[in-house]
């Protein structure tokens, strides 16, 4: 992070062609890309969606979900014949789509046609363990994932992508997240855990319940924040009750605040990760972007955490990084503001308080 390029770029704003502070957000944007990139002149260049998909465990027999844990599969067959919310949005925004395969319970799908975007069929595992009788994935699967997010930041920034946006795809996964959520946050399940794709009022009792019953057996329950530094203790949360497509987002964030590139967090299951991530390394919080604030209640909690804002609040509740897709357009356009636009000094426009001869 460079604030000198932050104050440089606050300066400049100041100097544009409209009254000060009149671009509202969008300043902090453009200065927060300043002091990601380390210039004024900021860009968002071949933005990337990075989607990472796996099962869960926990949805086997637990009634965690109202959708079955073959739809993962399924829903990756259906994005790579470009079907799905995360195809049109990423086109109608015009992003990049990368779908990676971290452990999805199917078989690898046959060769697609025709959808724009790219495939990395790499799974860890067939899913994780269900986390009510074992940890969700051993220490060497979480390490794999934590790569294969590595790997796609490399790839981007290889690419010459300054933005990624974080996307997930795997049912079960707002348990994962809400388990997450409570054992970082300190706040109890019946906060954090939501109706994800819809579950009632039943289902969302036995949600708590299993959230409750996973947060006893790993010692993970407790009333207090975990503190804000405390790596080991992430990984630990991870490693327990996480799932093998939030291990590659942690490893994604951390891979691309490295690299110098934003990263723009999607819904309440990526927030869960970009949490995770900010916890093992505090320095990523300064490259983060909230796209939007989701339906899932969960989410506030994890926002609050980061100290994020969210640039949206449309009450979506999808994932698949969609959320992140429409936000990135305010990202794009309060870079070109910063660019683009002339100075009073260029333009020969009147600054306030310039005085008049006559
Ligand atoms: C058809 C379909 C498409 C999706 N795309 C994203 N999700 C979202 O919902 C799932 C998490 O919710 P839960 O924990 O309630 O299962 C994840 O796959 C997430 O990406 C979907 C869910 C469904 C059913
Ligand atoms: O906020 C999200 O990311 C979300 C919520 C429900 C289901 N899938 C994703």
């Amino acid at each position: 992070m460079s604030e000198s390029a932050r104050a440089r770029a606050r300066a400049h704003q100041d100097q544009l062609t409209k009254p000060p502070g009149s671009l509202g957000r969008l300043e902090a944007i453009a200065a927060q890309l300043a002091a990601i990139q380390g210039r004024v002149a900021v860009e968002v260049h071949a933005p990337r969606l990075c989607l990472f998909a796996a099962d869960h465990g926990v949805t086997r027999s637990r009634g965690v979900s109202p959708y079955p844990r073959t739809v993962t599969g399924q829903m990756v067959a259906n994005i790579l014949a470009g079907g799905a919310a995360v195809n049109a949005l990423s086109r109608a925004v015009q992003v990049e789509l990368e779908l990676i395969d971290a452990g999805v319970d199917a078989d690898a799908p046959a060769a697609f046609e025709g959808a724009a975007l790219s495939y990395v069929h790499a799974p860890i595992a067939r899913g994780t363990r269900d986390f009510l009788d074992a940890p969700a994935m051993t220490a060497s699967e979480r390490a794999a994932a934590l790569e294969l997010g590595e790997a796609a930041a490399a790839r981007a920034a290889q690419a010459g992508s300054t933005l990624v946006a974080l996307g997930e795809l795997g049912i079960g996964n707002t348990t994962s997240a809400a388990a997450i959520t409570a054992a970082l946050t300190g706040r109890p399940p019946r906060e954090v855990v939501g109706p994800g794709t819809g579950l009632d009022a039943e289902g969302l009792a036995r949600k708590v319940a299993v959230v409750e019953a996973a947060l006893a057996r790993h010692e993970l329950a407790r009333d207090a924040p975990l503190a804000s530094d405390d790596a080991d203790a992430a990984v630990r949360v991870l490693e327990r009750v996480g799932g093998l497509e939030l291990a590659a987002l942690v490893g994604l964030c951390l891979g691309a605040a490295r690299r110098g590139l934003a990263v723009v967090v999607d819904g309440f299951i990526t927030a869960a990760a970009a949490a995770v991530a900010a916890t093992i390394e505090p320095a990523l919080l300064g490259y983060l972007f909230a796209a939007h604030r989701s339906a899932e209640p969960g989410h506030r909690a994890l926002l609050e955490r980061l100290g994020l804002r969210p640039l949206l609040e449309l009450d979506m509740r999808l994932g698949e990084g969609t959320g992140a897709l429409v936000a990135i357009p305010l990202i794009r356009a309060a870079a070109a503001a910063q660019r683009e636009m002339a100075t009073f000094a260029e333009a020969a426009v009147d600054d306030r308080g310039a005085v008049h001869d006559g």
